[in-house]
């Protein structure tokens, strides 16, 4: 039967009803201001990010311009290289993604829009883009080097988080995707993987490869990882940024437990795990947090907290996240409890190691360079 939710419908998709509020419970004054400023800094932010989407991105640098250190991770285009620019001696990572395969796969687009959306989010939570350049082997996608590693090591090493801690990277995780939402766009891929933690224990988000442009339409497109992937996505039903939220609710649940409320090893009986919305809270959960995770991991779409009318303001003002100053958050001003250990600046231990593979040089004759004909 989880056949069939998998195969891409047409069915109509109903609109759904939203639910006047989810949370009930008096907003206090602090958190009452912080929506008025958050709501402020949103739409100025926006603003910012409708001029330089547009913005013809450039290319700003070049390969030859870093010494290539070590690979520090690797992704469906290509890999991640730690790289220190020879000039400025600073250290960078650099998404060398191969063009053949982009333009194989028939990414060329994707791509350019995932390269472009870095360059135009600026957010304390997203990662950035600082350069970029291209040949006719790789693109390079420069970005800051985010020395604690992922989020995921320090989870398995930690075996879970305790609530403080989760508390702390979920409200980083909620604040990015309001940002993100306001701009239009789903991010569609979150997961502890795709979380890197810099050395003062902040989080930031990578990994824009699944990111769309939907603003209030639906998309049916099938991505994402098993665990995390929402009901709505699973039953080809169109969906927006409610698949987001979705993930949000296993990642805070994740974080608590250290594993996922949905797992398997078969991806089939884990979808349908997901679209039964069944799941088991350990009993060390608080009583607030389970609340908070069974309002968000509802199935029934017109119930899930995130996308009711009050949006995010529902999920920041409930109970687990009472107490949180969010404006602190959101200036980096609260002192993380847990920061990776670094030897320093260059300590790449929080990473894994991987085989060194060397680099393809650039020729004219390698292959058409089709990004040259598309207008970055
Ligand atoms: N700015 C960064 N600083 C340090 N490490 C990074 C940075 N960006 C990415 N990495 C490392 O490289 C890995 C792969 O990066 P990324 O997820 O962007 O690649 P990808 O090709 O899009 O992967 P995927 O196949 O999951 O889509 C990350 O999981 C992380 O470990």
């Amino acid at each position: 039967m989880i056949n069939d939710y998998l195969v891409k419908s047409c069915q109509t998709v109903k609109c759904i009803s939203e639910q006047e509020h989810g949370n009930s419970e008096m907003v206090d004054n602090k958190l009452a201001k912080h929506f008025i400023d958050y709501d402020a800094y949103l739409k100025r932010a926006k603003k910012e990010f409708e001029t330089t989407i547009k913005t013809e991105l450039t290319v700003t640098a070049s390969l030859d311009d870093f010494k290539l250190v070590k690979t520090l991770g690797t992704g469906s285009f290509g890999r991640v290289v730690l790289a220190k620019h020879k000039t400025k001696d600073m250290l960078f990572a650099i998404k060398l993604m191969d063009k053949d395969h982009v333009v194989r796969t028939k990414q060329v687009q994707h791509t350019i829009y995932e390269i472009r959306l870095m360059a135009a989010y600026k957010f304390p939570f997203l990662i950035t883009l600082e350069y970029f350049f291209k040949d006719n082997v790789y693109l390079g996608i420069v970005m800051p080097f985010i020395n604690g590693g992922e989020m995921f090591t320090h989870l398995r090493t930690l075996k879970k988080f305790d609530e403080q801690l989760a508390k702390f990277y979920a409200a980083q995780v909620i604040l990015a995707f309001e940002y993100i939402h306001y701009l239009g766009v789903v991010y569609r891929d979150l997961k502890p993987e795709n979380i890197m933690m810099d050395k003062e224990g902040y989080i930031k988000i990578t990994d824009y490869g699944f990111c769309k442009k939907i603003d209030e339409q639906r998309t049916y497109t099938l991505c994402g990882t098993p665990e995390y992937l929402a009901p709505e996505i699973i039953m080809s039903q169109g969906y927006n940024k409610s698949v987001d939220w979705w993930s949000l609710g296993i990642l805070i649940f994740e974080m608590n437990a250290g594993y996922p409320p949905f797992y398997g090893r078969d991806p089939m009986k884990i979808y349908e795990k997901i679209v039964s919305g069944k799941y088991h809270c350990p009993s060390t959960f608080s009583r607030p947090l389970k609340e908070l995770i069974g309002n968000i991991l509802q199935v029934d779409r017109s119930k899930r907290w995130g996308i009711l009318k009050n949006g995010a303001k529902d999920v920041k003002s409930h109970e687990w996240f009472r107490g949180l100053d969010w404006d602190a958050v959101f200036q980096r001003k609260v002192k993380p409890s847990y920061k990776p250990r670094l030897k320093g600046d260059d300590d790449t231990s929080n990473f894994d190691v991987y085989d060194e593979e060397p680099l393809r040089k650039a020729s004219t004759e390698m292959f058409p360079d089709e990004f040259a004909k598309i207008t970055l």
